[in-house]
């Protein structure tokens, strides 16, 4: 039977005069891919900021494994197993790529800052995890030999394939992907379509993600939740969405 991760309801974001996000509603079930869609500026990474604590939303409720996390800052959402990347990459670019998979984890694990300067046995168990985990994830993502540079040398793809490792070492219950294919190549993002199906497939993973690649959006997707000028427009999956009506002309425009 399938069990509801996240429960959106009614959510809205206003800022000034302008209502970015109105009346959004959405449902993530676990081990489902769920994509949001839109034109630009539909209000979809206003929805992920309201989500992952970075906005506190106007109204509306966010269930996160039942319990209610709307307005709760982003780093409490964050230990509770939300997760997610940005539009921009965000790394530590002058710290090298495993220091960037260490210091996620050091910043959710809330280290004691005693055990850490004594060095105790349960800190350097800690550590020794932390460490085993970047490893297994840096493998995943296929830079094990990049380990030692500095994040800020890697190309655009790579440091988007980090930036998903440094969510998974923190074991998510929820992953969010704010436009994960912007900017790579078609291998690219291939490869990112079969890292997302992994994901999912060989760790349970529960994903939702913003695209604009159409492709990789309708080949990976369960379902797909379609937002326009910040209101809910449609829902459903790929099929249906690609087939409605509303939804291709919001894309389209008026003739
Ligand atoms: N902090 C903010 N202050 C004021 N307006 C904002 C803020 N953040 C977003 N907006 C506005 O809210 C609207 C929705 O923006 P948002 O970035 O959520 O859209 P989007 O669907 O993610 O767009 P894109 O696909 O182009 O990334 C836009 O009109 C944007 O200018």
């Amino acid at each position: 039977m399938s069990k509801t991760i996240l429960e959106v309801s009614d959510l809205s974001m206003r800022f000034g005069g302008l209502l970015a996000v109105d009346g959004v509603a959405l449902k993530v079930e676990q081990g489902q891919i769920v994509s949001m869609i839109g034109p630009n500026g539909a209000g979809k990474t206003t929805v992920f900021n309201c989500l992952t604590g970075f906005y506190k939303p106007t109204g509306g409720v966010i269930r996160f494994k039942g319990e209610e996390v709307q307005g709760l800052p982003g780093f409490k959402i964050a230990r509770k197993g939300m997760v997610r990347t940005f539009q921009h990459v965000r790394l530590f670019k002058d710290m090298t790529v495993l220091e960037n998979l260490l210091v996620a984890q050091h910043q959710l694990l809330n280290t004691k800052l005693l055990a850490g300067l004594f060095k105790t046995p349960k800190y350097r168990a800690a550590e020794q995890r932390a460490l085993e985990q970047a490893t297994y994830w840096l493998k995943k993502v296929n830079l094990l030999e990049d380990a030692n540079r500095e994040a800020g040398t890697l190309a655009y793809g790579p440091q988007r394939y980090l930036e998903i490792a440094r969510c998974m070492v923190t074991n998510p219950s929820l992953l969010m992907l704010d436009e994960p294919a912007a900017g790579l190549n078609p291998s690219e993002t291939d490869n990112l379509k079969q890292l997302i199906n992994d994901l999912r497939n060989e760790h349970a993973m529960t994903v939702l993600l913003i695209e604009h690649d159409m492709k990789l959006v309708m080949d990976i997707s369960d379902h797909i939740i379609v937002i326009n000028q910040g209101a809910p427009l449609a829902a459903g999956t790929p099929d249906e969405v690609r087939n409605n009506p509303a939804v291709i002309k919001a894309y389209l425009g008026e003739e």
